[in-house]
């Protein structure tokens, strides 16, 4: 198969090299020249532009976008639009709302241009050496695209979700799922932390990452993070996040749908941006006013 690949930031640029390695052909474009190069090093064929990668490929053309979520999106999709031809195939791989999906899908295919939106996880290591890749748009159009997921994805790593939009409808929930995950391993932690007990938390990771209940990816990436660093001293507990613990929190509050855990743990994560909580200091001032309790002056 021929793929056009446009993005190749830390996801792009690996998943190139996955579907390379089962002998598929990678058109590459980037706003950055070095990120071409290195891939057409590696046997990959550079387009200096948008349009050059279009014309390198052949009808019925897979145009691959792998780009931040957002305007940049729209911006490579009004690019391609115009120089594309009806029964063109473009995937967004990147993590789009899902509403946004739609709309796109939907212009596109006033164009009789097919539209998938995939929402791809695994992190880098997985875009290179086996992904998971949730699946949204034409079912039969689907089928010519399968043979190259079957090659990237991880064993059972993919999935033919549904209608346009339910793929990164999917990862959305696959993240809120994951805020969830993270922050209780987080917590648990932090009461090990502040206990009595002088646990090597690098081997706690590693007995929890074998054989018990929540053993998980997660789990021996928090063991490889303690291996590292022990008491990880050299980072700050800051937690950003790009969006979609958001969008499940507010999809879940549109469906009236009972999500405390994910929505407590995006909490959580705004609450690490701040140094000091302009609510932390209403509350000590009410305790002060009703009960004298004593405040922390600055
Ligand atoms: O499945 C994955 O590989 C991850 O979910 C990934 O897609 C995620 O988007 C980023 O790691 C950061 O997400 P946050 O910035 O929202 O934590």
């Amino acid at each position: 198969m021929k793929v056009g690949m446009i993005g190749l930031g830390k996801m792009g640029f690996n998943l190139v090299r996955n579907m390379m390695r089962y002998d598929h052909e990678a058109v590459v474009y980037d706003v950055n020249p070095e990120q071409r190069e290195k891939l057409a090093a590696e046997g990959a064929v550079p387009a200096a532009t948008i349009e050059e990668l279009v014309h390198k490929l052949d009808a019925p053309r897979i145009v691959w976008m792998m780009v931040p979520a957002g305007e940049i999106v729209d911006s490579v999709i009004d690019t391609l639009l115009p120089i594309l031809s009806p029964g063109d195939i473009v995937i967004d791989g990147g993590n789009s709302h899902y509403k946004q999906s739609i709309a796109r899908g939907e212009k596109m295919l006033a164009h009789g241009i097919h539209y998938f939106d995939i929402g791809t996880s695994g992190g880098t290591d997985g875009a290179e050496h086996g992904g998971c890749f949730m699946i949204g748009g034409d079912a039969e159009v689907f089928k010519c695209l399968e043979p190259l997921f079957r090659d990237m994805a991880v064993d059972q790593g993919y999935l033919y979700a549904g209608k346009l939009g339910s793929g990164h409808f999917l990862k959305m929930i696959h993240n809120g799922i994951e805020y969830g995950m993270m922050q209780a391993i987080a917590e648990g932690f932090e009461v090990l932390e502040k206990s009595d007990f002088d646990f090597d938390y690098e081997q706690v990771a590693r007995v929890w990452s074998n054989g018990s209940v929540i053993r998980s990816w997660l789990m021996d990436l928090t063991q490889n993070a303690f291996a590292k660093d022990p008491k990880l001293d050299s980072i700050r507990g800051v937690m950003h996040s790009s969006g979609e613990g958001k969008w499940t929190v507010e999809t879940a509050l549109d469906l009236q749908a009972s999500t405390p855990v994910i929505a407590m743990s995006l909490m959580m994560r705004y609450r690490s941006l701040d140094t000091d909580a302009f609510h932390g200091k209403v509350v000590a001032a009410l305790r002060n006013e009703f009960g004298g309790h004593a405040v922390v002056s600055k």
